[in-house]
């Protein structure tokens, strides 16, 4: 089986052009009568809180009809209606400021060089902890920039394709190093986003299932020129490895055009894990083709420790010495807070 995820079956709403956020005029920038001092800080990343950045979707004409949010709402029965339109509607248009700006800077160099490169697709990487909310972040995103003029075809790749399968990691000593850099073919996972990057009409890309908690060899996602395309992984802001002779490769990041980082507190992490593990536990694994099924007869306080047990011995040592040090690497960091609700955005200035 494969998908297509290239057929669009989502028709964009036709909303007409939206106006573009000028540089100064944003909300947070003070009014022009009375200028706000210069920024001073030298972090490399000027910050927003939620009240600023979500002011910026009064900006922006409302692009969803109920179609849409009917669609949203199946991403994430938790995920808020208000927080897709006060921080992830912002997001995608300085997203689709950022793709636009590609396009003209490559013009311009064509002109320049009096050459005729093809337009390729604008690489966005989505990373941060397991259970803290990238695939619902990519999936919104995928949902929102569709509708933008400049990027109809959005297209979605987890980098859980690329984890070796349970035999190989069980043949190397990995099964309870999921999501660890080791854990993956990332030699297998450069190719696919430089072939991407580079324009290659068809790209295909393994699949992998939760349910099954292995690499589902019969099924893959196929590719095909989009005009954004989502990676989303824990890794995905890994720098190059350094070889034996002290030179270093080519990092994923080297090929992302923005990244996204999805930062909140470990302690809060690590509860929407449990929280997921026991909705799981009611529902997924209830199938008796996953292969937690063992785990749908635990009572609550089992199944809470089991869960407990899992993060402390992995999800949580990956996240403290994987993870959270590519944070800073990022374009942009997404600060959530208990209840999922985005508190801060951070977007690097330099
Ligand atoms: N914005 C949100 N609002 C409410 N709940 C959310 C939001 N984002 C994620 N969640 C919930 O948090 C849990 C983790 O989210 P998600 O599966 O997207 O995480 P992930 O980072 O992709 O995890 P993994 O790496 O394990 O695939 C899920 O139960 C999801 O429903
Ligand atoms: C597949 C990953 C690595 C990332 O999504 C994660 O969901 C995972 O399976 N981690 C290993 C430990 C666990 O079962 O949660």
């Amino acid at each position: 089986m494969s998908e297509h995820p290239s057929e669009d079956p989502h028709p964009r709403a036709s909303t007409g052009p939206l106006p573009a956020l000028v540089a100064g005029t944003a909300p947070w920038a003070g009014s022009p009568s009375k200028p706000e001092p210069p920024n001073t800080s030298h972090s490399p990343f000027a910050e927003l809180d939620r009240q600023a950045w979500a002011r910026l979707a009064d900006t922006i004409e409302q692009p969803l009809n109920q179609d849409d949010v009917d669609r949203l709402r199946g991403i994430g029965e938790h995920l808020s209606l208000n927080e897709v339109e006060q921080i992830y509607l912002p997001l995608s248009r300085l997203l689709s400021i950022y793709v636009e700006s590609a396009a003209q800077l490559r013009s311009a160099a064509n002109e320049f060089l009096g050459e005729q490169t093809l337009r390729t697709p604008f690489v966005i990487g989505v990373a941060g902890s397991v259970a803290v909310g990238k695939s619902t972040t990519a999936r919104v995103l995928q949902e929102m920039l569709r509708r933008w003029p400049s990027t109809p075809r959005v297209e979605l790749v987890t980098t859980d394709g690329f984890l070796y399968p349970n035999a190989e990691l069980q043949r190397r000593g990995l099964m309870d190093r999921k999501g660890f850099p080791e854990a993956y073919d990332r030699r297998a996972l450069l190719r696919m986003v430089s072939e991407v990057k580079s324009g290659k009409p068809e790209v295909r890309a393994p699949w992998y299932s939760h349910l099954v908690y292995d690499i589902v060899p019969d099924r893959e996602v196929v590719i095909r020129q989009p005009d954004v395309l989502i990676v989303e992984g824990l890794n995905v802001l890994q720098p190059a490895r350094v070889r034996e002779d002290g030179t270093t490769g080519l990092a994923l990041s080297d090929f992302f055009d923005f990244s996204i980082y999805v930062d909140a507190k470990p302690k809060h992490i690590e509860q929407w894990y449990v929280d997921r593990f026991m909705r799981w536990r009611d529902g997924a694994f209830a199938n008796p083709e996953s292969y937690f099924h063992q785990y749908s007869f635990l009572d609550d306080e089992q199944a809470q420790a089991r869960a407990t047990d899992i993060w402390s011995r992995i999800n949580g040592p990956n996240l403290r010495a994987n993870i959270a040090p590519t944070r800073s690497r990022a374009r942009l960091v997404m600060a959530k807070g208990e209840d999922h609700s985005v508190s801060r955005v951070l977007l690097r200035k330099v």
